[in-house]
């Protein structure tokens, strides 16, 4: 799939996502954490790209978020989505979900949903999905006790590229592979004519080496699990915490993985333990071995009278024969026990066996001296001895891990992806206990599923569908300003085109927000906050929220406009709008709205206008508009109480209306009486 392809993709940006290590899955998986790995993708523009990529795969125009509120109560959906998902992952990739209009991509994420609901969130599982991220690829590796060897030149090229972790070698003959292995503990030479030749030292001839990377390097799928142990951990802790299905044996990970340590390193291995330590104490073990023998024959010549003959004595000052020569004689008993003293100091201290006892006999002999030294040449062959055994422990621990952990990759990584995806649903999950959420039933097809009208628009129905519209039954508002636990009920449905009048405070900018987020949630494949709804799948949502106020000349034609594009608009579409009243003078507005609501009333279009000027806007109308009305039931301490359930077909009294009514039957006056019958 060429990259460009996708909406909102262009030529900088598809470039950007080929530095990706495999752009089209993480496409695929609207994996958004990935994508923001991408040179200068953004976390707004990588949740944008892979939306882009949903919808072309269902080949959805998207557009239903078509005001800037509209796309305010998308935004509020996915906050109380994302607070309660755990991993950064999840939030991301909740980012993914988008109201769409196409019914395969709801269906799509509907699926989803139905898995979703039945997981149950637990403090457990929670806490282990803390822990857990998207797997991270091994940061640059180098291995420094082996190294690649050829005579040919390509092929050193090609040795650098598909293994990086190794120093490769340019060599002329044998003799440069017998150097080579002089100072690496093994040579891989990649040449076959080698094959069969003499070396000294672990000098390997693998003309296939290049092809199979994992043997020769095991460190870099050692690495990859080292790495992301704490995350492999985790998602094995999900898996038990969850009903998820692991798909590997979570016994054998977890018990590989305790065989190599945060850096790479193998654990648990007496034997490579015994080498590396003797590797790292030497130098300090030698130097005690020498206190030991210097110590013993301090002691032994303390001990010791020496008694020179007159022969011997007489030779000395004759001959000037040297006094250690006697002094040999004199304390070679004790010289030897010192000796033994050291190298046994040594060979226990350090554990040594076999061959690597005999090489420690090298360093303390020859002439007796006093006091006693290592011999620096034999200290160094069995640090090369003790060196070139430790590395070689490790490289066969280090394969036999590696072959264990190759089968576990793949299934590593799905273990992981599959408790992040666990997390998504999680939250979905959550969110719908929350707030007593249903999935809604879409009862006709407001937009056709090609996304076109005859006209080629996108939106249209192709005049087949029936009037669109929704009922919801004991819908309450999640973004309400009280709790969720105080937010009453409430049924509404409407079926083209209504007007909502109502009591002030009465809850009709807050039903709005309710159908809206309703309707968003619907479409992105959601749970709903309401006990039923049906709906039809609408394909825009315009939501113009009540101005602040009447508008000056220039603002008010802009508005204007806004609404001329809105009536030209494709079918299928949903239209709430709050008090448009507000934007001018009362006169004005009604007649303004009624012209709104007579275009809107020809096209296949829902549409809740709330206004205090229902009654004007109605007789102002040539077409016969409804009118549903939020009722006060009466006035409870100086408070309206409300019905916040619209009656429909029912123009509700004003407040000013109930406050004057009120007054007129508290009062004997007149004045009261005659004020009422003004309304
Ligand atoms: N369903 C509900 N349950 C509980 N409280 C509600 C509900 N609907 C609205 N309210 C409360 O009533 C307040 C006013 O609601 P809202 O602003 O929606 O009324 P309104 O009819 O649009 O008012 P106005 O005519 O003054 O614009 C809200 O801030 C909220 O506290």
């Amino acid at each position: 799939m060429p990259l460009e392809s996708i909406p909102g993709v262009g030529e900088k940006t598809a470039d950007a996502l080929t530095e990706l290590d495999d752009p089209e899955t993480a496409l695929q998986q609207g994996d958004v954490l990935t994508l923001m790995d991408a040179p200068g993708i953004s976390e707004g523009r990588a949740a944008a790209i892979a939306r882009g990529a949903i919808r072309q795969r269902h080949d959805d125009p998207g557009g239903l978020l078509a005001t800037t509120q509209a796309r305010d109560l998308y935004d509020s959906i996915l906050t109380l989505l994302q607070e309660r998902a755990v991993t950064t992952y999840a939030k991301k990739r909740l980012e993914t979900l988008y109201p769409a209009t196409k019914a395969s991509r709801i269906e799509e994420v509907r699926a989803m949903v139905d898995d979703a609901l039945t997981r149950k969130p637990t403090p457990e599982l929670r806490a282990a999905l803390a822990d857990v991220a998207p797997l991270d690829s091994p940061s640059a590796l180098r291995v420094r006790e082996r190294c690649l060897a050829t005579t040919d030149a390509e092929r050193y090229a090609a040795a650098r590229e598909a293994i990086p972790e190794l120093s490769a070698e340019v060599v002329d003959d044998g003799h440069d592979i017998e150097e080579l292995a002089r100072s690496y503990s093994t040579v891989i030479v990649l040449d076959e004519a080698f094959a069969g030749g003499d070396f000294s030292g672990d000098v390997r001839v693998q003309p296939t080496a290049l092809e199979s990377p994992a043997d020769v390097v095991p460190e870099r799928l050692l690495a990859f699990f080292a790495e992301n142990r704490e995350t492999l951990l985790a998602a094995v802790r999900v898996h038990e915490a969850s009903e998820l299905e692991p798909p590997l044996d979570c016994d054998a990970l977890t018990e590989s993985l305790s065989r190599v340590d945060e850096d790479g390193t193998i654990v648990g291995d007496e034997e490579l333990q015994r080498l590396a330590t003797a590797v790292d104490d030497l130098d300090a073990a030698v130097g005690t071995a020498e206190s030991v023998a210097n110590d013993h024959l301090r002691a032994a010549i303390k001990e010791r009278d020496v008694t020179i003959e007159g022969q011997d004595f007489l030779s000395l000052v004759e001959q000037g024969a040297r006094v250690d020569s006697l002094l040999a004689r004199e304390l070679d008993d004790a010289f030897g026990a010192a000796l033994q003293k050291a190298h046994d100091h040594l060979t226990e201290s350090l554990a040594l066996t076999g061959h690597e006892a005999e090489l420690a006999e090298h360093i303390f002999g020859g002439e007796p001296t006093f006091p006693v030294s290592r011999r620096d040449d034999a200290v160094s062959r069995l640090k090369t001895e003790l060196t070139s055994a430790r590395d070689r422990r490790s490289a066969e621990l280090k394969a036999n891990l590696a072959d264990d952990l190759a089968a576990l990759k793949t299934p590593a990584e799905a273990l992981v992806r599959n408790a992040l995806e666990l997390d998504v649903e999680l939250a979905i999950a959550a969110f719908a206990r929350d707030f007593d959420c249903t999935m809604p039933e879409f009862v006709d097809d407001a937009v056709a599923d090609d996304g076109t009208d005859d006209d080629g628009d996108t939106g249209g129905n192709n005049g087949t569908a029936s009037t669109p519209g929704f009922v919801i039954e004991g819908g309450r508002s999640p973004i309400l300003d009280v709790d969720f636990e105080a937010v009453e009920a409430v049924d509404y449905s409407v079926e083209g085109v209504t007007l909502l009048s109502g009591v002030n405070s009465g809850g009709k900018t807050s039903l709005l927000d309710l159908v809206g987020l309703i309707v968003i949630a619907a479409q992105m494949g959601l749970p709903v906050p309401a006990e039923t709804v049906q709906l039809s799948r609408f394909s825009e949502l315009h939501y113009y929220a009540k101005s602040q106020g009447t508008l000056d000349a220039g603002a008010f034609e802009s508005t204007l406009r806004d609404f001329g594009d809105l009536v030209a608009g494709a079918d299928g579409r949903l239209v709430l709008v709050d008090e448009l009243e507000s934007i001018t003078e009362p006169g004005a507005s009604a007649k303004l709205i009624a012209g709104i609501l007579e275009a809107l009333d020809q096209q296949a279009t829902a549409a809740v206008f709330v206004s205090h000027l229902a009654r004007e806007i109605r007789e102002a109308a040539a077409i016969d508009v409804a009118v549903d009305g939020i009722e006060a039931v009466g006035l409870v301490d100086g408070e309206l109480e409300v019905n916040r359930s619209p009656v429909k077909e029912h123009l509700a009294r004003s407040t000013p209306e109930l406050i004057v009514e009120k007054l007129a039957a508290d009062d004997d006056g007149e004045f009261y009486e005659s004020l009422l019958t003004k309304f």
